[in-house]
């Protein structure tokens, strides 16, 4: 086991933690040279904090598959718009270490070898001046240094109505990455498209740490009512987490029936969209809620598939090729995402359930 007492001492506004907490690239760095001496297999979670369930199915699988894991906590500010929600973005540093702490997985020895304790071995919490050494602005056009750009896959779906959004997420995961070297990471199905993209990005840029067949990704964790666990659902009422926000998860099942028995497209989005407006009308206490979107999408373009399209022919074309259907809705001004993998969600490299 690697020692990293060091790590914690020049941190005073950080909560004490059994586990290191990492401020700066080159503390971290410090550790990850040992760890890659030792030859251990680092596994790494990127999250903005706010850690639910769905943060540590994540956490959970780097466990069980490497020797140490790492999770970063950051707020990006790169990926939120000015008119966006940084400034009250939830932040619970402190109960987020004690659900950390909490975290263990057993690992069953070889031979004569006991079972092996993993717990989570590093939090990485940088400040924004260490991740962005150039300065960052809201405003794109004010920005200045280096940023990076999956061109032709970030303007779809999620970036129609967030256009800047990706930019900001693959610039800040490609410095996560750098900074933390992984072997393996682990996003959530949650945000599909960001996931997909964030594979992409690591052929493209040709990385090893971690190298693409090592970007995986975990199914959607969930609440009883159906609805996607999410860090923005603490800005919902009881009554709007409860009853209203469930609408998404429900409208996306019901169109993936559809899909099954073979409607159009254009028949299940319209049908999709009365499930929510329904939702709107039986409400018993006044919601502002709205469907941004629900779309099928190509998994490997990102573009709409066209209005007349059905299950039996889109199979004609390609059998085993799956398809992204997905949505976002506003509840009050807390947008909210889920999405369905239609067909073999194996073949995007989604983990089964476990
Ligand atoms: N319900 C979930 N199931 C599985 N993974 C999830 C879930 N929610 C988030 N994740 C994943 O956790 C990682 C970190 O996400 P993030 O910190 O933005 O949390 P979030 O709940 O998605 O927040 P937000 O409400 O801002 O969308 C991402 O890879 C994301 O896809
Ligand atoms: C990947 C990520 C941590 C980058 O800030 C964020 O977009 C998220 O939490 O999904
Ligand atoms: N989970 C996605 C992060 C964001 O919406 O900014």
């Amino acid at each position: 086991m690697i020692r990293t007492s060091r790590a914690l001492s020049s941190i005073s506004s950080i909560p004490s933690s059994t586990i290191p907490v990492y401020r700066t690239v080159e503390s971290y760095r410090a550790w990850r040279r040992k760890a890659f001496e030792e030859k251990k297999s680092v596994g790494f979670v990127a999250t903005m904090g706010a850690l639910h369930d769905g943060h540590l199915s994540l956490v959970k699988k780097s466990l069980e598959a490497n020797d140490y894991t790492v999770l970063s906590i950051f707020v990006n500010p790169a990926q939120f718009a000015p008119h966006e929600d940084l400034a009250t973005y939830p932040r619970t540093l402190p109960r987020d270490l004690e659900q950390l702490e909490t975290m263990s997985v057993s690992i069953p020895g070889f031979g004569s070898a006991g079972p092996v304790v993993r717990k989570p071995t590093a939090v990485f919490l940088p400040t924004v001046s260490e991740m962005y050494p150039s300065g960052i602005s809201q405003d794109v056009t004010e920005q200045k240094g280096t940023f990076v750009e999956v061109k032709g896959y970030g303007h779809q779906m999620e970036g129609k109505t967030r256009p800047n959004f990706f930019r900001g997420v693959a610039t800040v995961v490609t410095k996560l990455f750098n900074a933390v070297q992984p072997t393996q990471t682990y996003f959530g199905q949650k945000d599909i498209q960001q996931a997909l993209l964030l594979r992409r990005m690591t052929r493209d840029l040709l990385m090893a740490h971690p190298s693409p067949e090592n970007v995986h990704i975990v199914p959607t964790e969930r609440g009883k009512s159906g609805l996607a666990l999410s860090s923005r659902n603490a800005y919902l009422t009881p009554y709007e987490r409860e009853q209203i926000a469930p609408a998404l998860s429900k409208a996306l099942r019901q169109a993936s029936d559809m899909w099954s028995a073979s409607h159009t497209t254009a028949e299940i989005l319209k049908a999709a969209a009365r499930v929510v407006e329904d939702k709107a009308a039986q409400a018993t206490e006044p919601v502002d809620m709205r469907l941004d979107y629900i779309q099928f999408n190509d998994p490997e373009t990102f573009e709409p598939l066209s209005d007349e399209m059905t299950r039996s022919e889109w199979e004609t074309n390609d059998k085993d090729r799956p398809v992204l259907l997905s949505g976002a809705m506003w509840v009050g001004k807390t947008r909210l995402i889920d999405n369905v993998v239609l067909g073999d969600t194996k073949r995007l490299g989604v983990m089964v359930e476990a």
